[in-house]
Protein backbone atom coordinates (compact mmCIF):
# COMPACT_ATOMS: atom_id res chain seq x y z
CA UNK A 1 0.00 0.00 0.00
CA UNK A 2 1.34 3.41 -0.71
CA UNK A 3 1.74 6.45 0.94
CA UNK A 4 -1.56 7.63 -0.06
CA UNK A 5 -3.72 4.98 0.79
CA UNK A 6 -2.82 5.25 4.60
CA UNK A 7 -3.50 8.59 4.51
CA UNK A 8 -6.59 8.91 6.78
CA UNK A 9 -6.02 5.68 8.61
CA UNK A 10 -7.52 4.98 12.31
CA UNK A 11 -5.23 4.29 14.94
CA UNK A 12 -4.50 0.60 16.28
CA UNK A 13 -7.43 0.78 18.95
CA UNK A 14 -9.80 1.74 16.67
CA UNK A 15 -9.10 -0.58 13.94
CA UNK A 16 -11.98 -3.23 12.80
CA UNK A 17 -11.50 -6.60 14.64
CA UNK A 18 -9.28 -9.06 12.53
CA UNK A 19 -10.74 -12.62 12.18
CA UNK A 20 -7.75 -14.98 11.18
CA UNK A 21 -8.26 -18.37 9.76
CA UNK A 22 -4.73 -20.00 9.71
CA UNK A 23 -2.85 -22.03 12.25
CA UNK A 24 0.71 -20.06 13.48
CA UNK A 25 2.23 -22.87 10.74
CA UNK A 26 0.80 -21.50 7.94
CA UNK A 27 2.87 -20.10 5.54
CA UNK A 28 2.04 -16.36 5.80
CA UNK A 29 4.29 -13.27 4.94
CA UNK A 30 5.13 -10.57 7.18
CA UNK A 31 3.64 -7.75 4.44
CA UNK A 32 0.61 -9.54 4.06
CA UNK A 33 0.01 -9.20 7.88
CA UNK A 34 1.08 -4.97 7.47
CA UNK A 35 -1.64 -5.24 4.90
CA UNK A 36 -4.47 -6.69 7.41
CA UNK A 37 -3.77 -4.28 9.76
CA UNK A 38 -3.96 -1.18 7.81
CA UNK A 39 -6.98 -2.76 5.34
CA UNK A 40 -8.64 -3.07 9.85
CA UNK A 41 -7.71 0.88 10.02
CA UNK A 42 -9.66 2.23 7.05
CA UNK A 43 -12.33 4.68 7.67
CA UNK A 44 -15.65 2.49 7.86
CA UNK A 45 -13.95 -0.92 7.97
CA UNK A 46 -16.38 -2.41 10.28
CA UNK A 47 -14.22 -6.19 10.08
CA UNK A 48 -11.79 -8.35 8.33
CA UNK A 49 -11.62 -12.14 7.46
CA UNK A 50 -8.37 -13.60 6.82
CA UNK A 51 -8.10 -16.86 5.31
CA UNK A 52 -5.01 -19.33 4.69
CA UNK A 53 -3.98 -18.51 1.00
CA UNK A 54 -3.42 -14.85 2.42
CA UNK A 55 -0.20 -12.69 0.78
CA UNK A 56 0.09 -9.24 -0.66
CA UNK A 57 -1.24 -7.69 -3.03
CA UNK A 58 -0.52 -4.49 -4.86
CA UNK A 59 -3.15 -2.13 -2.82
CA UNK A 60 -4.10 -4.79 -0.41
CA UNK A 61 -4.20 -8.57 1.30
CA UNK A 62 -5.20 -11.21 -1.12
CA UNK A 63 -7.33 -14.21 0.45
CA UNK A 64 -9.50 -11.51 3.19
CA UNK A 65 -12.78 -10.31 2.73
CA UNK A 66 -13.46 -7.08 4.51
CA UNK A 67 -16.92 -5.43 5.37
CA UNK A 68 -17.11 -1.01 5.06
CA UNK A 69 -19.43 1.18 4.73
CA UNK A 70 -17.70 2.68 2.03
CA UNK A 71 -16.83 1.58 -1.68
CA UNK A 72 -12.99 0.94 -1.71
CA UNK A 73 -12.22 -0.34 -5.66
CA UNK A 74 -8.39 -0.54 -4.84
CA UNK A 75 -9.12 -3.51 -2.28
CA UNK A 76 -10.38 -5.23 -5.86
CA UNK A 77 -8.08 -4.00 -8.57
CA UNK A 78 -8.40 -4.61 -12.04
CA UNK A 79 -9.66 -8.15 -12.15
CA UNK A 80 -13.01 -7.67 -11.11
CA UNK A 81 -15.15 -10.84 -11.00
CA UNK A 82 -12.47 -13.20 -11.22
CA UNK A 83 -13.20 -16.88 -9.67
CA UNK A 84 -13.47 -20.63 -10.30
CA UNK A 85 -16.43 -22.05 -12.40
CA UNK A 86 -16.78 -26.26 -12.10
CA UNK A 87 -18.43 -28.24 -14.69
CA UNK A 88 -18.93 -31.98 -14.72
CA UNK A 89 -18.32 -32.99 -18.41
CA UNK A 90 -20.35 -35.64 -19.68
CA UNK A 91 -17.60 -38.04 -21.25
CA UNK A 92 -16.10 -41.21 -19.28
CA UNK A 93 -12.94 -40.37 -18.29
CA UNK A 94 -12.43 -44.57 -19.75
CA UNK A 95 -12.80 -42.24 -23.42
CA UNK A 96 -10.58 -39.97 -22.67
CA UNK A 97 -7.11 -39.74 -24.63
CA UNK A 98 -5.28 -37.02 -23.15
CA UNK A 99 -2.66 -36.71 -26.08
CA UNK A 100 -5.49 -36.03 -28.28
CA UNK A 101 -7.45 -34.00 -25.61
CA UNK A 102 -4.20 -32.23 -25.23
CA UNK A 103 -4.47 -30.75 -28.96
CA UNK A 104 -8.15 -30.50 -29.13
CA UNK A 105 -8.42 -28.26 -26.20
CA UNK A 106 -5.99 -25.56 -28.20
CA UNK A 107 -8.99 -24.08 -29.50
CA UNK A 108 -8.84 -21.96 -27.06
CA UNK A 109 -5.59 -19.97 -28.72
CA UNK A 110 -8.16 -18.94 -30.96
CA UNK A 111 -10.05 -15.90 -30.70
CA UNK A 112 -14.20 -16.86 -29.87
CA UNK A 113 -16.06 -16.77 -32.89
CA UNK A 114 -19.61 -16.93 -31.10
CA UNK A 115 -22.60 -14.35 -31.18
CA UNK A 116 -21.39 -12.13 -28.27
CA UNK A 117 -24.94 -9.63 -28.71
CA UNK A 118 -27.01 -13.04 -27.65
CA UNK A 119 -24.83 -14.39 -25.05
CA UNK A 120 -24.69 -10.87 -23.32
CA UNK A 121 -28.36 -10.31 -23.96
CA UNK A 122 -29.49 -13.34 -22.71
CA UNK A 123 -27.42 -13.16 -19.05
CA UNK A 124 -29.25 -9.47 -18.96
CA UNK A 125 -26.33 -7.20 -19.85
CA UNK A 126 -25.55 -4.89 -22.34
CA UNK A 127 -25.85 -6.66 -26.05
CA UNK A 128 -22.29 -4.05 -26.85
CA UNK A 129 -20.28 -5.02 -23.22
CA UNK A 130 -16.76 -5.88 -24.29
CA UNK A 131 -17.44 -8.21 -26.63
CA UNK A 132 -14.04 -8.60 -28.06
CA UNK A 133 -12.63 -10.70 -25.03
CA UNK A 134 -15.39 -12.54 -24.62
CA UNK A 135 -14.56 -16.60 -24.44
CA UNK A 136 -10.85 -16.03 -23.73
CA UNK A 137 -8.99 -17.11 -20.56
CA UNK A 138 -6.57 -14.10 -20.59
CA UNK A 139 -2.72 -14.17 -19.34
CA UNK A 140 -1.42 -14.74 -15.37
CA UNK A 141 -2.55 -17.59 -13.60
CA UNK A 142 -5.85 -18.09 -15.32
CA UNK A 143 -6.42 -21.64 -16.77
CA UNK A 144 -8.80 -23.74 -18.10
CA UNK A 145 -8.50 -26.94 -16.04
CA UNK A 146 -9.39 -30.93 -17.23
CA UNK A 147 -9.41 -32.32 -14.05
CA UNK A 148 -10.65 -35.98 -12.33
CA UNK A 149 -13.24 -36.30 -9.82
CA UNK A 150 -12.05 -38.38 -6.63
CA UNK A 151 -13.82 -39.27 -3.94
CA UNK A 152 -12.83 -38.73 -0.26
CA UNK A 153 -12.88 -41.61 2.19
CA UNK A 154 -16.62 -40.75 2.67
CA UNK A 155 -18.47 -41.57 -0.50
CA UNK A 156 -21.60 -40.23 0.64
CA UNK A 157 -20.31 -36.68 1.30
CA UNK A 158 -21.18 -36.84 -2.82
CA UNK A 159 -24.65 -38.31 -1.85
CA UNK A 160 -26.27 -34.81 -2.47
CA UNK A 161 -25.22 -34.13 -5.86
CA UNK A 162 -25.11 -35.30 -9.18
CA UNK A 163 -21.61 -36.05 -9.15
CA UNK A 164 -19.74 -39.17 -8.66
CA UNK A 165 -15.91 -40.70 -8.47
CA UNK A 166 -14.61 -40.72 -11.81
CA UNK A 167 -16.17 -38.20 -13.72
CA UNK A 168 -14.38 -35.57 -15.83
CA UNK A 169 -14.56 -32.26 -14.83
CA UNK A 170 -13.70 -29.01 -16.22
CA UNK A 171 -12.41 -25.81 -13.98
CA UNK A 172 -11.88 -22.92 -15.21
CA UNK A 173 -10.38 -19.80 -13.47
CA UNK A 174 -10.87 -16.00 -15.45
CA UNK A 175 -12.34 -13.15 -14.76
CA UNK A 176 -12.99 -9.83 -16.15
CA UNK A 177 -9.98 -9.17 -18.70
CA UNK A 178 -9.62 -5.72 -19.95
CA UNK A 179 -13.86 -4.75 -18.75
CA UNK A 180 -12.35 -5.26 -15.56
CA UNK A 181 -9.41 -3.03 -15.90
CA UNK A 182 -11.52 -0.23 -17.79
CA UNK A 183 -13.67 -0.10 -14.90
CA UNK A 184 -10.90 0.24 -12.24
CA UNK A 185 -9.47 3.18 -14.74
CA UNK A 186 -11.77 5.00 -13.49
CA UNK A 187 -11.24 5.03 -10.23
CA UNK A 188 -8.04 4.24 -9.81
CA UNK A 189 -6.98 7.36 -7.67
CA UNK A 190 -9.94 6.85 -5.04
CA UNK A 191 -7.75 5.48 -2.52
CA UNK A 192 -10.19 7.00 0.68
CA UNK A 193 -12.82 5.16 -0.69
CA UNK A 194 -16.18 6.15 -2.49
CA UNK A 195 -19.78 6.94 -0.52
CA UNK A 196 -22.17 4.48 -2.03
CA UNK A 197 -24.92 7.37 -2.03
CA UNK A 198 -22.45 9.17 -4.68
CA UNK A 199 -23.22 9.47 -8.40
CA UNK A 200 -19.25 8.28 -8.56
CA UNK A 201 -19.88 5.37 -6.25
CA UNK A 202 -22.95 4.14 -8.02
CA UNK A 203 -21.67 4.36 -11.37
CA UNK A 204 -18.92 2.49 -10.44
CA UNK A 205 -20.49 -0.39 -8.42
CA UNK A 206 -23.09 -0.62 -11.64
CA UNK A 207 -20.11 -1.12 -13.57
CA UNK A 208 -18.79 -3.43 -11.38
CA UNK A 209 -21.44 -5.77 -11.19
CA UNK A 210 -22.00 -5.85 -14.79
CA UNK A 211 -18.19 -6.74 -14.90
CA UNK A 212 -18.73 -9.79 -12.32
CA UNK A 213 -21.27 -11.19 -14.47
CA UNK A 214 -19.17 -10.62 -17.62
CA UNK A 215 -16.39 -12.75 -15.83
CA UNK A 216 -19.15 -15.61 -14.97
CA UNK A 217 -20.67 -15.36 -18.78
CA UNK A 218 -16.99 -15.44 -19.79
CA UNK A 219 -16.00 -18.70 -17.64
CA UNK A 220 -18.87 -20.22 -19.07
CA UNK A 221 -18.28 -19.85 -22.64
CA UNK A 222 -14.69 -20.74 -22.76
CA UNK A 223 -16.09 -24.10 -20.63
CA UNK A 224 -18.41 -24.51 -23.65
CA UNK A 225 -15.82 -23.84 -26.29
CA UNK A 226 -13.23 -26.69 -24.59
CA UNK A 227 -16.32 -29.03 -23.93
CA UNK A 228 -17.32 -28.36 -27.63
CA UNK A 229 -13.63 -29.25 -28.52
CA UNK A 230 -13.71 -32.66 -26.18
CA UNK A 231 -17.50 -33.39 -27.82
CA UNK A 232 -18.92 -33.51 -24.36
CA UNK A 233 -22.00 -31.41 -22.55
CA UNK A 234 -21.16 -30.23 -19.79
CA UNK A 235 -23.50 -28.39 -16.40
CA UNK A 236 -22.34 -26.20 -13.70
CA UNK A 237 -21.75 -27.51 -10.53
CA UNK A 238 -20.46 -24.29 -8.81
CA UNK A 239 -19.62 -20.57 -10.37
CA UNK A 240 -17.57 -19.22 -7.26
CA UNK A 241 -16.23 -15.57 -7.90
CA UNK A 242 -13.44 -14.26 -5.59
CA UNK A 243 -12.68 -10.41 -6.51
CA UNK A 244 -15.85 -8.77 -6.21
CA UNK A 245 -18.03 -6.06 -3.62
CA UNK A 246 -21.37 -7.32 -2.91
CA UNK A 247 -23.91 -5.19 -1.05
CA UNK A 248 -25.04 -6.81 2.31
CA UNK A 249 -27.68 -5.42 4.57
CA UNK A 250 -24.62 -4.80 7.02
CA UNK A 251 -22.56 -3.33 4.90
CA UNK A 252 -20.23 -3.60 1.29
CA UNK A 253 -18.55 -6.75 1.53
CA UNK A 254 -14.99 -6.73 -0.35
CA UNK A 255 -13.85 -10.17 -1.37
CA UNK A 256 -10.10 -10.11 -3.05
CA UNK A 257 -8.80 -13.66 -3.15
CA UNK A 258 -11.66 -14.99 -1.12
CA UNK A 259 -14.19 -17.57 -2.71
CA UNK A 260 -18.15 -16.23 -2.48
CA UNK A 261 -19.20 -19.28 -0.02
CA UNK A 262 -22.92 -18.64 0.92
CA UNK A 263 -23.16 -20.99 -2.64
CA UNK A 264 -23.91 -24.59 -1.80
CA UNK A 265 -20.15 -25.65 -3.61
CA UNK A 266 -17.10 -23.67 -3.32
CA UNK A 267 -13.93 -24.88 -5.60
CA UNK A 268 -10.40 -24.53 -3.44
CA UNK A 269 -7.60 -24.18 -6.67
CA UNK A 270 -4.50 -26.13 -5.78
CA UNK A 271 -2.14 -25.54 -8.78
CA UNK A 272 -1.67 -27.48 -12.08
CA UNK A 273 0.35 -29.54 -10.01
CA UNK A 274 -1.78 -30.42 -6.81
CA UNK A 275 -5.05 -31.82 -5.46
CA UNK A 276 -7.91 -29.11 -5.92
CA UNK A 277 -10.73 -29.65 -3.64
CA UNK A 278 -14.69 -29.35 -3.70
CA UNK A 279 -15.72 -27.69 -0.66
CA UNK A 280 -19.15 -27.54 1.14
CA UNK A 281 -19.32 -24.30 3.27
CA UNK A 282 -20.40 -24.02 6.56
CA UNK A 283 -22.77 -21.69 7.04
CA UNK A 284 -23.30 -20.55 10.83
CA UNK A 285 -19.65 -19.09 10.87
CA UNK A 286 -20.66 -14.67 10.79
CA UNK A 287 -17.34 -14.41 11.08
CA UNK A 288 -15.92 -15.43 8.07
CA UNK A 289 -18.39 -13.33 6.28
CA UNK A 290 -19.67 -15.59 3.71
CA UNK A 291 -16.19 -16.10 2.54
CA UNK A 292 -13.63 -18.97 1.85
CA UNK A 293 -10.31 -19.08 0.44
CA UNK A 294 -10.18 -20.03 -2.75
CA UNK A 295 -6.67 -21.42 -3.54
CA UNK A 296 -3.41 -22.29 -2.12
CA UNK A 297 -2.28 -18.33 -2.51
CA UNK A 298 1.07 -17.55 -3.63
CA UNK A 299 3.94 -18.93 -1.88
CA UNK A 300 6.70 -16.08 -4.13
CA UNK A 301 5.81 -13.21 -5.99
CA UNK A 302 5.78 -13.66 -9.71
CA UNK A 303 9.35 -11.68 -9.83
CA UNK A 304 10.98 -14.00 -7.55
CA UNK A 305 10.09 -17.26 -9.71
CA UNK A 306 13.07 -16.48 -11.96
CA UNK A 307 15.95 -18.82 -10.18
CA UNK A 308 13.49 -21.10 -8.86
CA UNK A 309 11.69 -22.93 -11.75
CA UNK A 310 13.24 -23.59 -15.29
CA UNK A 311 16.44 -22.77 -14.66
CA UNK A 312 17.98 -25.92 -16.38
CA UNK A 313 16.51 -26.94 -19.75
CA UNK A 314 15.51 -30.35 -18.30
CA UNK A 315 13.60 -28.43 -15.62
CA UNK A 316 11.98 -26.09 -17.85
CA UNK A 317 10.77 -29.35 -20.06
CA UNK A 318 9.61 -31.08 -17.07
CA UNK A 319 6.86 -27.59 -16.17
CA UNK A 320 4.65 -29.19 -18.67
CA UNK A 321 4.19 -32.19 -17.37
CA UNK A 322 2.99 -32.66 -13.98
CA UNK A 323 3.36 -36.01 -11.19
CA UNK A 324 -0.38 -37.14 -11.86
CA UNK A 325 1.07 -37.52 -15.57
CA UNK A 326 -0.97 -34.64 -16.70
CA UNK A 327 0.03 -31.86 -19.34
CA UNK A 328 0.32 -28.13 -19.29
CA UNK A 329 -0.44 -26.59 -22.20
CA UNK A 330 1.18 -22.93 -22.15
CA UNK A 331 3.40 -21.48 -24.73
CA UNK A 332 4.81 -18.76 -23.02
CA UNK A 333 7.78 -19.94 -21.09
CA UNK A 334 7.63 -16.67 -18.84
CA UNK A 335 4.36 -17.98 -17.65
CA UNK A 336 5.36 -21.29 -17.20
CA UNK A 337 7.94 -20.18 -14.73
CA UNK A 338 6.35 -17.35 -12.50
CA UNK A 339 3.07 -19.93 -12.39
CA UNK A 340 5.18 -23.00 -11.76
CA UNK A 341 4.22 -25.11 -9.14
CA UNK A 342 6.16 -24.24 -6.25
CA UNK A 343 5.16 -20.95 -6.51
CA UNK A 344 2.20 -21.87 -4.56
CA UNK A 345 1.57 -22.79 -1.15
CA UNK A 346 0.37 -26.27 -0.18
CA UNK A 347 -3.32 -26.35 -0.63
CA UNK A 348 -3.17 -29.08 1.91
CA UNK A 349 -1.84 -26.62 4.41
CA UNK A 350 -5.02 -24.19 3.46
CA UNK A 351 -7.97 -27.38 3.33
CA UNK A 352 -6.56 -28.06 6.95
CA UNK A 353 -6.83 -24.29 8.22
CA UNK A 354 -10.70 -24.63 6.53
CA UNK A 355 -11.31 -27.77 8.87
CA UNK A 356 -9.76 -26.75 11.83
CA UNK A 357 -11.38 -23.75 11.57
CA UNK A 358 -14.92 -25.35 10.68
CA UNK A 359 -15.57 -23.21 8.19
CA UNK A 360 -15.65 -25.74 5.19
CA UNK A 361 -15.89 -29.75 4.62
CA UNK A 362 -14.11 -31.34 1.58
CA UNK A 363 -15.88 -33.18 -0.46
CA UNK A 364 -14.27 -34.65 -3.57
CA UNK A 365 -10.56 -34.14 -4.39
CA UNK A 366 -9.96 -32.63 -8.24
CA UNK A 367 -6.91 -33.93 -9.97
CA UNK A 368 -5.51 -32.17 -12.39
CA UNK A 369 -4.95 -34.08 -16.15
CA UNK A 370 -4.67 -31.33 -18.72
CA UNK A 371 -4.17 -27.61 -17.86
CA UNK A 372 -4.39 -24.95 -20.77
CA UNK A 373 -3.06 -21.23 -19.68
CA UNK A 374 -2.33 -17.66 -21.55
CA UNK A 375 -2.38 -18.84 -25.21
CA UNK A 376 0.95 -18.08 -27.43
CA UNK A 377 0.92 -14.47 -28.01
CA UNK A 378 1.05 -15.04 -32.06
CA UNK A 379 3.08 -12.12 -32.69
CA UNK A 380 5.55 -12.72 -30.48
CA UNK A 381 5.77 -15.84 -31.16
CA UNK A 382 6.40 -15.16 -35.14
CA UNK A 383 9.07 -12.94 -34.32
CA UNK A 384 10.88 -15.77 -32.18
CA UNK A 385 10.34 -18.33 -34.95
CA UNK A 386 11.95 -15.66 -37.52
CA UNK A 387 15.09 -15.08 -35.11
CA UNK A 388 15.30 -18.76 -34.55
CA UNK A 389 15.39 -19.29 -38.39
CA UNK A 390 18.40 -16.58 -38.97
CA UNK A 391 20.74 -17.82 -36.25
CA UNK A 392 20.25 -21.18 -37.71
CA UNK A 393 20.99 -19.76 -41.18
CA UNK A 394 23.95 -17.53 -39.42
CA UNK A 395 25.39 -20.91 -37.88
CA UNK A 396 24.64 -23.10 -41.59
CA UNK A 397 26.89 -20.29 -43.22
CA UNK A 398 29.98 -20.51 -40.88
N1 LIG B 1 -5.75 -26.24 -10.36
C1 LIG B 1 -4.93 -25.20 -10.62
N2 LIG B 1 -4.85 -24.20 -9.71
C2 LIG B 1 -4.02 -23.17 -9.99
C3 LIG B 1 -3.26 -23.10 -11.16
N3 LIG B 1 -2.54 -21.94 -11.14
C4 LIG B 1 -2.87 -21.32 -10.00
N4 LIG B 1 -3.77 -22.05 -9.30
C5 LIG B 1 -4.47 -21.71 -8.06
O1 LIG B 1 -5.45 -20.73 -8.35
C6 LIG B 1 -5.42 -19.69 -7.38
C7 LIG B 1 -5.80 -18.41 -8.09
O2 LIG B 1 -5.37 -17.29 -7.43
P1 LIG B 1 -5.72 -15.78 -7.83
O3 LIG B 1 -5.39 -15.00 -6.59
O4 LIG B 1 -4.89 -15.39 -8.98
O5 LIG B 1 -7.14 -15.70 -8.15
C8 LIG B 1 -4.01 -19.72 -6.81
O6 LIG B 1 -4.00 -19.33 -5.46
C9 LIG B 1 -3.60 -21.17 -6.95
O7 LIG B 1 -3.87 -21.87 -5.79
C10 LIG B 1 -3.37 -24.18 -12.09
O8 LIG B 1 -2.73 -24.19 -13.16
N5 LIG B 1 -4.21 -25.19 -11.79
MN1 LIG C 1 -8.49 -15.03 -9.57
Amino acid sequence: MGTSQKEGLASSSDAAPIHRFYSRTTWIEGAAEEQLDLVSRLAGVSHVAAFPDLHPGKYGPVGSAILADRIYPQLIGNDIGCGMSLFALDLPARKLRLDKAAQKIRVLEEPWHGDPGACLAADGLPTDLHPVALGTIGGGNHFCELQELGSLSDDCLLAGTDIRKGDLMLLVHSGSRSLGMAVFGTVLESFSGLDLDSTVGRTYLAAHNDAVRWASLNRRLIAERAARALRSDLRLVADAPHNLIEEHDDGLLHRKGAAKADIPLVPLAGSRDALSYLLVPKADRPEALASLAHGSGRKYDRRSMAGRAGTTRSDRDGLIRTSFGGHVICEDRQFLIEEAPNAYKDPNQVLDDLRTSDLAQSVATLKPLLTFKKAVNRELAAARRDKHGRLKDRRAKR
